[in-house]
């Protein structure tokens, strides 16, 4: 299996339960790692071919600047169900943290896997 990755995608997002969280916007971050078998993209050196990273980057930032959700779990399983659906990606493992929503930590958030690893 091989992976495609993205590293500390930021999107500034409404995200959380307390009041004054509603009236800003707070930064996320987005670690994803794709399943995806790079070979025939290699092969012929033909983006056609590939999980293309800045498309799956530009449709998770559109859907996120959009949101006004509470929890970072219900993002997280949004974009895990984008990734899988509209870019044919059988495994993802997303890391989304929050930074500074926790005093005395540098960030706060979850990791979810979606889907089957392929062999
Ligand atoms: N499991 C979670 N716990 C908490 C969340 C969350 O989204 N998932 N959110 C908050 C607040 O919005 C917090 O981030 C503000 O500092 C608290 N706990």
């Amino acid at each position: 299996m091989d992976i495609v990755y993205i590293r500390d995608l930021q999107v500034d997002t409404i995200i959380g339960i307390y009041d004054w969280e509603r009236q800003v916007r707070q930064t996320i971050s987005l670690d994803l790692e794709m399943a995806a078998d790079i070979r025939r993209a290699a092969q012929t050196d033909d983006i056609q071919y590939a999980l293309n990273y800045k498309a799956v980057s530009k449709r998770l930032i559109a859907h996120l600047e959009n949101r006004d959700a509470q929890l970072v779990e219900a993002l997280a399983e949004e974009v895990a169900t984008i990734v899988r659906e509209e870019f044919n990606v059988p495994w993802v493992r997303l890391r989304l943290s929050k930074p500074g929503a926790l005093r005395g930590a540098r960030d706060v958030g979850l990791i979810i896997e979606r889907g089957e690893k392929p062999a």
